[in-house]
């Protein structure tokens, strides 16, 4: 059983700042234990902001020696911005010296998947089970993910194939209730590969869904409450997120 760790700050930009410090000392732990880190990131607002924090304060961390992946991504052309690589390109990967082969974007709607977004999640999922040795996903160190009002993660919205997804890594959602409608997405069981899932989460919008995930809610209802992590699933909340606990 792993561990449900949840902390609580007076804001978003607390909760930030504790997040990127931690997962510094997270990253450069790991490159020390084994070589290498891998890290799963997330787009919106509070992962963003995760990430220009690290490159203000990178800490020790060895740009050369991690591996990234990304949790979801909106279906759309390369280099639009809203997708979410180029978001994180502009806040962190951009300024640090990332080792471009170990930056594992997802493809984007202009490129040989062009139309083809189930082909684009499979050659994600592909991507996966190449860089896992031996097994069909890496060990993630973290999995980061933010967190909607409905209880969204990633791309896994509730009453949906895509959060019910048992047996694929990594699938295509084409009808997603929040624009764009086409996104391709980690699934459950790729996120419970992680050793650690982290969950940012401010705000008072936020808090129902909260409190039924850290209380047990089914998946199904309330996605985040199946992002668990192999060793813990830390929950950094404000103090409007954590109202309803
Ligand atoms: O793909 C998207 O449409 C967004 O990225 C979305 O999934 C976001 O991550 C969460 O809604 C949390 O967003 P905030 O961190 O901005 O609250």
């Amino acid at each position: 059983m792993s561990d449900v760790v949840v902390e609580k700050f007076s804001d978003a930009g607390q909760l930030v700042d504790a997040a990127a410090a931690r997962l510094v000392t997270t990253i450069v732990d790991a490159q020390r234990a084994r070589g290498f880190a891998s890290i799963v990131l997330t787009g919106g607002g509070t992962g963003i902001a995760l990430l220009e924090k690290l490159r203000d304060a990178p800490g020790d961390i060895d740009w050369s020696q991690i591996d990234l992946y990304w949790g979801d991504e909106r279906f759309l052309p390369s280099g639009d911005p809203e997708r979410n690589e180029v978001q994180a390109r502009e806040a962190l990967l951009d300024h640090v010296p990332v080792d471009p082969d170990r930056v594992h974007a997802m493809a984007a709607s202009d490129g040989i998947y062009d139309g083809d977004p189930h082909g684009a999640a499979t050659a994600y999922e592909q991507l996966l089970g190449a860089q896992a040795h031996g097994n069909q996903v890496p060990t993630f160190d973290v999995h980061l993910l933010g967190m909607g009002g409905e209880g969204h993660v990633n791309s896994l919205f509730p009453h949906t194939d895509a959060v019910r997804e048992e047996a694929r890594f990594v699938v295509a959602v084409t009808d997603s209730p929040k624009p764009p409608p086409v996104r391709i997405t980690l699934t459950l069981p790729a996120v419970r590969r992680a050793k650690e899932v982290w969950l940012l989460v401010s705000g008072a919008a936020k808090a129902e869904a909260v409190a039924e995930a850290v209380g047990g809610a089914s998946s199904e209802d309330w996605p985040s409450a199946g992002a668990t992590g192999l060793v813990a699933t830390r929950w950094f909340l404000d103090t409007d997120a954590a109202s309803q606990l």
